[in-house]
């Protein structure tokens, strides 16, 4: 662990402070090694000093993990229409960046509401239609690399460069002593109370849903329910985060904290990566689940790669996602059949699509070119957001919406945040839904959405629920 600045970094510094004097909004960054800790102890470390404030980023296989803690800088929206995205991609870029040669770039982490146009609900005010924060502290655990941190300072203009080398040197100080303390040990959930809300009005809402499709009114519509959860005690947010990090190695397991609130889960689906101007998205959607032996898991595999229902779902989200990224890449890359993706729970219809982003394209461009694909809101995507909004008897938030990271070099990733679930004090909101298309039965979606939720029930510490 590194004590003192250096030299390089010093003049790093007093040049930032002479460039904020100036001016300028100012990051100014400096990348330590960070030895001995594991990505949840520092989650769980952190949250002494900065509950409330921590992200959480591990994607399938956990070739990079992200975690943040505190917000050095806050870059919010409440814009309902569709520049919102483009409005956080320009408060970023006002930052001038400041850092060692051999540091990465800062890192901001966070994401956007799902529906702006019904986004009212108290639970999701803190949320916004866009809110990402820079943190002070962003650990990179990366495959075949030593751990490091990136200590973020956004200088104001008015500090001397005394007061801002003294700033670092304490912030170098609080990461040492986090390696220092002990990970906290999870305890078990405590007992918990489950209500599932407007089951009949939402199977009542599929059959309306296949009505509209047969009708040619539109093809798809994702429609999505909630259960709530209140436990006796707390819950234990890190907890629940250690479970999805060992039981969901295949899904993106992410922590969006906000104040008193945790955006937490595990999704499988990626939106957009983007490194190096290379792009890769996924289309998911068609479901089936796990077989309790191989035999059986390879028989139901079979099943849905030849299940006209599913193929139909997933289809559309191929064509949308290709349309759209066309726009954005001389050639894509995409296998004419879909294959099979597994998590724990749930085997999925998948398609990867590649390409590389052309030149006037950018990482929020094309999340806001493709929220929502069809897996999330359907086809065509207005008519089917109108759908929703008229259909589901509850506020999406945050769910099935892009969360994610970006740097300041363009690159970045978001995965759209479905098997998630909002935890507030005691109480918990878990979100899960359905593609439908002309053929669907609304038991079968509703046992659908169960197998859904089965990864947050897990992580929250119940497994089994009861309709009421
Ligand atoms: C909307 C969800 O899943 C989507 C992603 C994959 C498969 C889906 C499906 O088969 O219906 C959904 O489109 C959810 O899990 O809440
Ligand atoms: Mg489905």
């Amino acid at each position: 662990m590194i004590t003192t600045m250096g030299d390089t970094f010093i003049e790093t510094l007093a040049s930032a402070v002479e460039e904020a004097k100036k001016g300028h909004r100012v990051a100014v960054s400096r990348t330590v090694p960070l030895a001995g800790i594991s990505p949840l102890h520092f989650f769980a470390a952190a949250g002494d000093a900065f509950s409330g404030e921590r992200t959480f980023w591990m994607p399938p296989e956990s070739d990079t993990v992200l975690a943040g803690a505190g917000n050095e800088w806050i870059i919010d929206t409440d814009e309902a229409s569709n520049s919102r995205f483009m409005d956080i991609e320009k408060e970023w870029k006002r930052f001038k960046f400041i850092r060692d040669a051999d540091s990465p770039s800062p890192v901001l982490m966070g994401g956007f509401s799902f529906d702006p146009l019904k986004n009212s609900s108290a639970d999701w005010t803190s949320y916004k239609n866009g809110r990402f924060t820079l943190p002070k502290y962003l650990c990179r655990w990366e495959r075949g690399k030593k751990p490091e941190v990136t200590i973020c300072k956004v200088l104001n203009g008015e500090e001397s460069f005394i007061e801002a080398e003294a700033d670092f040197l304490g912030r170098i100080r609080y990461i040492e002593s986090l390696v220092k303390k002990s990970g906290v040990a999870s305890g078990n959930p405590a007992p918990f109370e489950m209500m599932e809300h407007h089951t009949d009005d939402w199977l009542h809402s599929i059959i309306e849903a296949t009505a509209a499709i047969k009708e040619g009114q539109l093809d798809k519509v994702v429609l999505a329910r909630e259960i709530s959860m209140k436990s006796d005690e707390p819950i234990d947010v890190r907890s629940a985060l250690d479970t999805l990090i060992k039981e969901q190695q295949t899904s993106f397991r992410f922590v969006i904290e906000n104040g008193s609130s945790s955006f937490i889960g595990a999704t499988p689906e990626r939106l957009i990566k983007i490194q190096d101007r290379f792009m890769q998205s996924a289309c998911l959607a068609g479901t089936i689940k796990r077989g309790s032996s191989k035999k059986e898991d390879r028989a139901l595999e079979n099943s849905l790669l030849n299940d006209q229902k599913n193929l139909e779902e997933h289809a559309y989200v191929v064509k949308m996602i290709r349309e759209a990224l066309q726009e954005h890449s001389s050639e894509l890359m995409i296998p004419e059949n879909p294959g099979i993706y597994k998590t724990k729970n749930v085997q999925h219809l998948f398609t990867p699509i590649e390409g590389s982003l052309s030149e006037d394209s950018s990482l929020l461009h094309i999340v806001r070119q493709l929220h929502p694909t069809p897996a999330l809101g359907g086809l065509p995507q207005q008519k089917a957001l109108e759908m929703i909004r008229d259909l589901e008897p509850m506020e999406r938030g945050w769910y099935a919406a892009p969360v994610g990271w970006m740097d300041a070099e363009g690159n970045g990733e978001f995965a759209v945040a479905i098997r998630s679930a909002l935890v507030k004090d005691h109480s918990a909101v878990l979100y899960a839904g359905c593609g439908i298309v002309k053929d669907s039965i609304p038991e079968m979606e509703y046992e659908e959405t169960k197998i859904k939720l089965r990864p947050m029930l897990s992580a929250l510490g119940g497994l089994k629920y009861d309709r009421s």
